[in-house]
């Protein structure tokens, strides 16, 4: 490589799990005289961390600077350079990386085309929060025309679950058109183990993917969510099944000699794979093509709207738990429903300010997905908070027994009545509900007490229970009568003539 070709970090993730991009450095790359009006080819690798993301990016380096040749792989024991890889178990490679010089490619139909290398951090090092992984993760994505997605030894569903979510937050940013997101994605599983089953390389994957990623009827609903998303994410998915490089390479500085022959062989058809003039695809955003100009300003409205839209969700979320805690918090007495809709009603309207009032990029447009992202979530926390507080409510625990004591003092008076007055067979019917009442109230005592037979005790709550409600319908019924009676008593506006008469106005 030239001497002044290197990697340059262009989105820093900072301690605080904020993101900055660094515009300077990035226009350095783009906007330089030869590339900025070319259509552009962007090649990105993204995974779990530790998977030997950045070796293999250099190997698609030594290819971009003599594809030339046949030998693009170069001297046995020439040490491998460019994106800087290590040995080892901590992180090496942080934000986005992406090699200083733009290669210039002849594609067949003669057209010459910029092609864009980018390296990423690992996902879920221990230094990352989820959310840093999935913004990088999805800033990759969205960047790139081809994303290598790199997997050790299997494609397992926790790998199609996180491709999922990092997929939905970059999703979230794109407009809606009819068109897919995203471009190509390419599962690169290393270390297959089972050539046996599925051999190396496109073609073995390919059958593998299909088998992994096919949705059929009797597959749980959940997995075929995770199935269709990825289906509907990506124009391109396809497969390549990549042999393990032999144990040396982990324990040595990295020359080709200790190297795994088989490696090396897949090695030889996988990068040509990828990048030779016929298989690069270029950027396209809602179906056209972009040059390395148009890519720039891209970056720089995802990274920053992106990055900042997500911060203010997060703020204006933490605000409203905060407040909400606050108001009925788990030390706090029980609210009166009404009370509480009142309060959640102001707290979510601040809560939202918040998330207005934050600078963000990107404009109203962009960031109305997320708004409506966190009024969604601010409601479904709303409900968890309505539970909490119904359930703090003594007469909510106190319905059993009392609906139990107000049968036994029904039968109590029942039975004294009824014995007065001779009817002997009503008053001992009456005494044994009453006892029976009683022994249930024991029962739904050491039950409660104990934490034992709790199936019973569901049993005896939802009788009561009914029993109440069956009281309460009544009584409400009895109150509707009332108001029947009075309405026909004093004859008033009725509520359509009301409305009626408001449509009028409005006329
Ligand atoms: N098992 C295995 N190890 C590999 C493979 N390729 C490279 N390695 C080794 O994995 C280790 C990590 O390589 P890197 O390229 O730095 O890994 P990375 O994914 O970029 O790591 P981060 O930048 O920390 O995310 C090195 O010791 C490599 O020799 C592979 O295909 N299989
Ligand atoms: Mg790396």
């Amino acid at each position: 490589p030239d001497d002044r070709a290197r990697p340059i970090q262009v989105l820093l993730v900072k301690d605080d799990h904020t993101f900055e991009l660094d515009e300077a450095a990035l226009s350095r790359i783009l906007l330089a005289e030869d590339v900025r009006d070319r259509e552009v080819v962007a090649i990105s690798v993204a995974g779990a961390f530790r998977k030997g993301k950045s070796f293999l990016m250099d190997f698609m380096l030594r290819y971009m600077y003599n594809h030339a040749s046949d030998s693009w792989l170069g001297d046995a024991d020439e040490p491998l350079t460019g994106f800087s890889w290590r040995g080892g178990s901590e992180r090496e490679t942080t934000g986005i990386q992406i090699w200083s010089e733009v290669f210039l490619v002849d594609k067949p139909d003669g057209r010459k085309v910029a092609v864009l290398l980018m390296d990423t951090q690992g996902t879920f090092d221990s230094q990352s929060t989820l959310r840093d992984s999935a913004t990088v993760f999805a800033l990759s994505t969205m960047i790139s025309s081809m994303q290598v997605y790199n997997i050790s030894q299997n494609v397992q569903e926790d790998d199609l679950q996180h491709l999922q979510l990092f997929t939905e937050y970059g999703r979230l940013a794109m407009e809606e058109t009819f068109l897919k997101p995203f471009q190509s994605m390419i599962f690169l599983v290393r270390d297959w183990s089972f050539p046996y089953e599925f051999p190396y390389g496109q073609e073995g994957g390919m059958k593998f993917l299909e088998k992994r990623l096919k949705i059929s009827e009797n597959q749980h609903e959940e997995l075929q969510n995770v199935r269709k998303h990825i289906h509907s994410c990506f124009t391109n998915i396809s497969c390549f099944l990549m042999p393990h490089p032999g144990l040396k390479v982990m324990l040595l500085p990295g020359r080709l000699q200790e190297i795994d022959g088989e490696f090396i062989n897949n090695l030889k058809v996988l990068v040509p794979w990828l990048l030779s003039p016929r298989n690069i695809d270029v950027k396209e955003i809602n179906g056209s093509k972009i040059t390395c100009r148009g890519l720039l300003e891209y970056f720089k409205v995802r990274a920053t709207a992106e990055a900042n839209n997500l911060a203010a969700v997060a703020a204006a979320k933490d605000l409203y738990n905060k407040k909400m805690e606050e108001v009925c918090g788990g030390d706090r007495p029980f609210l009166a429903p009404s009370e509480l809709q009142t309060r959640h009603s102001a707290i979510r309207e601040e809560a939202l300010q918040v998330f207005r009032g934050v600078k963000k990029m990107g404009g109203e447009e962009f960031s109305r997905r997320y708004l409506q992202q966190l009024e969604g979530e601010i409601d479904e926390v709303f409900v968890q908070y309505i539970k909490h507080n119904d359930s703090k409510n003594i007469f909510h625990a106190a319905r059993t027994p009392a609906t139990l004591f107000v049968v036994i003092f029904v039968m109590y008076v029942a039975a004294g009545i009824t014995g007065f007055v001779g009817v002997d067979i009503i008053a001992s019917l009456c005494n044994m509900i009453l006892g029976l009442a009683l022994i249930t109230l024991c029962t739904w005592a050491y039950i409660r007490y104990s934490g034992e037979y709790r199936e019973l005790g569901a049993v005896i709550d939802q009788v009561a229970g009914a029993l109440w409600d069956q009281a309460l319908y009544k009584l409400y019924n009895v109150a509707a009568n009332h108001r029947h009676l009075y309405h026909h008593a004093f004859p008033g506006p009725q509520v359509d003539d009301v409305a009626e008469e408001q449509d009028k106005k409005k006329d």
